[in-house]
């Protein structure tokens, strides 16, 4: 595409001028530059992308896409902001592929993970060939890719979606960070449904305010349009009826509105929730029609995630009697609440929580079957919020009998600081501090009998611990098998 043609779609209140260079790939990473890229210069929170323009001419840039002027050997086009105008450019780039896709954004503190694959399952069960962006990883077809966001900035976004579009995807679900809603990383998607998942505390470091991180959240559904036929496809939020943050995306959007929920009034309505060892069964509702469920995931916060994933797949034509097959035939979601049998005579569980509200979850889930002891490993993630670290540590004392406190990812944070943290919320309680993550795992299968139940909290998935710069391998489901089979 010609440069001229591609800057159109940015609407300059005076047309740019100069030379016109074939455009053949667009960059904002100096690295990933290659003769006829378009070069985004983004002021970033770490360093600033101008200073690597000349870098990009080097390797063959085009043309530079910049904020403030740059005397290079290529044009250099101004704009008042980068970020924004690399979501317009990407959208034109890739022609618009999120037009071409039933695009599904998921938003929430806890559950986007879990319900994006809910749903991709429930489409990938009725035939379709299916796309998926997230925090484990981004799918496009049977191909997969890992991410280092959960929602990636615009240019890799809109690429993405090409991808999907090219290897004929016609479902695309994603989580929506509220960082990437806040940041413009979504600009240019057109979704089609918009989910909500749920809102409590967390990211308070980056939003500053629940307020603000509400605010956040709310533009996914303000973004859905305001128009109700869009090529005769209308666009619906999916909002939890249970969560007080609903009232406002619900005044946020001119879509169609869905709810779910267990107990205020909802659409979609889990009644006579009963919890086995093995799973979950309910009654769902759906006007005044009964649908038995019986799902192999357990916990109230797991049905409202399967209510979430059968209303989006619902709004988007798939059959109720096709969608409850698909969702009874899950085994789980790698990392949450996954169940780690090594033989040993005691309950182990690997979970993903690393909110207050995640925390107290799972641990009440777990109160529900547990008859003896229940261990808690768990710490808090360096460079994040930092209020929640009490929370889940008060959180973790309260609802576990052998509560251990012990490192997450510290990053750049001195772990025992991050450790001081928790332990303001403790006071006066019984638990131990075991800094380093294997050791505290170690201790809590070494003390564990016929019986007792060991959460494993806040990592879930990851095959790592960043520690410092350092990126170490840790996988708390080897870590912990591993105790067992030395013990
Ligand atoms: C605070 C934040 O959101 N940071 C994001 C931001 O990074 P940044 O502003 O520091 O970028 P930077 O390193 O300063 O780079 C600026 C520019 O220079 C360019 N550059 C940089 C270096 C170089 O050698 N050459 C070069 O061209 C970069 O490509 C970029 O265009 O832009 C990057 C690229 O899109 C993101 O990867 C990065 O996310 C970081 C890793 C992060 O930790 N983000 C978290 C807070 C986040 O976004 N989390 C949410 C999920 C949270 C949840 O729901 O639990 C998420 O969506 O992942
Ligand atoms: N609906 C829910 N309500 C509350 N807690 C939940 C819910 N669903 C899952 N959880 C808890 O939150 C953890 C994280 O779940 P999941 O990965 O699905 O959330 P997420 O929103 O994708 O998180 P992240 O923002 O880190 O990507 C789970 O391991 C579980 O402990
Ligand atoms: N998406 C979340 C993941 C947190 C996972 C936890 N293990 C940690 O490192 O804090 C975040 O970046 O805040
Ligand atoms: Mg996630």
């Amino acid at each position: 595409m010609k440069l001229q043609e591609l800057l159109k779609s940015l609407h300059p209140i005076v047309p740019f001028k100069g030379e016109n260079p074939e455009i053949t790939s667009i960059e904002n990473d100096n690295r990933k530059v290659q003769k006829g890229s378009l070069f985004i210069c983004i002021k970033g929170y770490t360093v600033d992308g101008h200073d690597f323009a000349e870098a990009a001419v080097a390797k063959g840039a085009a043309a530079i896409l910049a904020e403030r002027p740059l005397f290079l050997d290529v044009p250099v086009v101004l704009v008042k902001d980068t970020t924004r105008a690399m979501a317009v450019l990407a959208d034109t780039f890739y022609e618009q592929p999120t037009k071409k896709l039933h695009l599904i954004g998921i938003t929430g503190t806890n559950g986007k993970t879990t319900t994006s694959h809910l749903i991709e399952k429930i489409f990938a069960d009725a035939g379709e060939k299916t796309g998926l962006i997230g925090t484990m990883y981004t799918k496009i077809a049977d191909r997969i890719f890992e991410t280092k966001n959960t929602t990636p900035e615009s240019l890799t976004l809109q690429k993405n979606f090409r991808q999907m579009v090219d290897a004929g995807v016609g479902l695309a679900v994603m989580e929506v960070s509220s960082h990437a809603l806040d940041q413009g990383r979504v600009h240019g998607c057109d979704y089609d449904v918009a989910v909500f998942t749920n809102l409590t505390q967390d990211h308070l470091d980056y939003h500053k305010t629940m307020a603000e991180y509400q605010r956040a959240k709310s533009l996914l559904f303000a973004q859905l349009g305001n128009t109700f036929d869009n090529n005769n496809k209308s666009k619906f939020a999916v909002l939890n009826a249970d969560d007080p943050a609903s009232d406002m995306f619900r005044r946020s959007t001119a879509a169609h509105v869905i709810t779910y929920g267990i107990d205020e009034k909802a659409d979609i309505q889990a009644k006579n929730i009963h919890m086995t060892p093995k799973g979950t069964n309910f009654d769902l509702v759906i006007e005044a029609v009964s649908y038995p469920i019986h799902m192999q995931f357990l916990g109230k916060f797991s049905v409202y995630n399967v209510l979430a994933s059968i209303a989006a797949a619902l709004v988007s034509g798939i059959g109720i009697n096709e969608i409850i097959a698909s969702i009874e035939s899950v085994e789980g979601v790698a990392g949450r609440f996954e169940l780690v049998n090594a033989g040993q005579d005691y309950t182990v569980i690997v979970d993903y929580a690393h909110t207050p509200d995640s925390l107290e979850n799972v641990l009440k889930t777990i109160q529900h079957f547990a008859t003896k002891r229940v261990f808690v490993v768990v710490g808090c993630g360096g460079d994040r919020d930092r209020t929640k670290r009490p929370l889940m540590a008060r959180i973790a004392c309260s609802l576990a009998t052998d509560p251990i406190l012990t490192s997450d990812n510290p990053r750049s944070e001195d772990p025992l600081a991050i450790l001081k943290d928790m332990e303001a919320g403790v006071e006066g309680e019984s638990y131990q501090v075991i800094p380093d993550r294997k050791a505290a795992i170690n201790m809590a299968v070494r003390q564990a009998s016929l019986g007792d139940v060991i959460l494993i909290a806040g990592k879930g998935h990851e095959t790592y611990q960043i520690i410092g710069d350092v990126v170490h391998e840790f996988d708390d489901r080897l870590v912990v098998r591993e105790a067992i089979e030395v013990r």
